[in-house]
């Protein structure tokens, strides 16, 4: 069992305006461009398709050692690594990607495609609309788990990668990963599923529904069509990612750090914060520095149509055509993603051994911090 960190003040920051701009060419990252525009499940087409990626490792000649990676929510591709240039945060899965850790990339090749809809260097609603001189912004279209899924099945196309040795994915990437392995049965050798659901439960839905409401009431958001304005709309999607923290993490864990401590000096009797409320407002900065709101918009919507069974007959039948051996893993103190969604979708793969169970104190954020664990489950699939 993990130990829970000390909080720590945070450093002063300049003011952000939001105004988020598409195009992010400094890191290592590469891109792949479709010429063939992508038909959505919800109808219509997006043309002028781009994915980021990034790759650890190197391609074996029998193109057998590929493995994907699959981020969350405002995840990217940068899986391992430091941050710098193009990487606005450190690897989110550093621990685990890298010669001699559980995804030796000594042995295998790591490839991370940043999702269809997001914001660090795929194509979403900060990206130019073709033919105009615009940013996508509200006209961009509605997408669905699947139409991302069909985007990173063009890149493995590209990457010249038959088949994944594994899929993995946490939370959002699992749902990802879930449709990889049911879409496209013969291109997935392994799979693993951590913190996610077959369908997006009604009380994902709704805590996700206050998220997209609170950035919506912002006067900057303008319908999505703020990204030439010079401001975009921080307010809502600092409040969205207020919200969406305390689901990521557990009770317990905030009233061990925090309890009813006051922030520093401030007096929460007189205008000042709680040191919890200065917590939430130190990743709210941090997040609207570096994820453009009409993204969260989009990609909070995909997850909010998550549902593998959708016209599949149900999800036992989606899940029954998963061939892949798959292990399927909660985290303990998850409250947005309660272990009782990994039962049953472990209860659904004919291949999955039953539910393993992450132990940490942390909540849904666990699948991140606890990679120690994480790694054990990736070298089980692996060996
Ligand atoms: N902290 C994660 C949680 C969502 O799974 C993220 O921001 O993507």
């Amino acid at each position: 069992m993990s130990t829970v960190p000390r909080a720590r003040p945070a450093p002063p920051r300049p003011p952000v305006t939001g105004a988020w701009r598409d195009g992010d060419p400094a890191g290592r990252r590469r891109w792949h461009s479709s010429g063939t525009p992508l038909r959505l499940e919800a109808g219509g087409e997006l043309p002028g398709l781009r994915l980021a990626f990034e790759t650890w490792g190197r391609l074996a000649p029998d193109r057998s050692n590929a493995v994907l990676v699959l981020h969350a929510l405002t995840g990217d591709s940068h899986v391992s690594g430091p941050a710098g240039p193009g990487h606005p945060t450190p690897g989110w899965w550093d621990a685990l990607v890298g010669p001699g850790r559980a995804l030796d990339t000594d042995r295998w090749f790591v490839v991370a495609p940043n999702v269809l809809g997001g914001c660090q260097g795929s194509t979403g609603p900060a990206s130019p609309r073709p033919g105009t001189d615009r940013a996508w912004g509200g006209a961009f279209p509605f997408l669905t788990q699947r139409d991302q899924v069909a985007a990173e099945a063009g890149l493995a196309d590209a990457l010249g990668i038959e088949r994944w040795a594994l899929v993995a994915g946490g939370s959002m990437g699992g749902m990802r990963a879930m449709e990889w392995a049911v879409s496209y049965p013969e291109r997935v050798g392994a799979l693993l599923l951590l913190a996610t659901t077959a369908s997006a439960s009604a009380e994902q839905i709704a805590w996700a529904g206050i998220q997209l409401g609170a950035i919506r009431a912002d006067p900057h958001w303008r319908g999505g069509d703020y990204h030439s304005t010079g401001r975009g709309p921080v307010d809502g999607l600092g409040l969205a990612r207020r919200l969406a923290h305390v689901t990521y993490r557990a009770e317990a864990e905030l009233q061990t750090r925090f309890g009813r401590a006051p922030q520093g000096g401030e007096d929460p009797w007189h205008g000042g914060r709680y040191q919890v409320g200065s917590y939430l407002d130190h990743h709210a900065e941090k997040l609207v520095r570096r994820f453009d709101a009409g993204s969260y918009v989009v990609l909070t919507e995909a997850m909010n149509a998550h549902d593998v069974g959708r016209g599949r007959g149900g999800a036992r039948s989606a899940l029954a055509g998963v061939r892949a051996p798959a292990l399927v893993a909660g985290v303990d103190s998850d409250r947005l993603y309660p272990l009782s969604q990994q039962r049953e979708l472990a209860a659904l793969i004919p291949s999955a051994d039953g539910v393993r169970v992450v132990e940490s104190p942390y909540g849904h954020d666990g699948f991140l911090i606890e990679t120690e664990q994480v790694g054990r489950l990736v070298a089980e699939l692996l060996r």
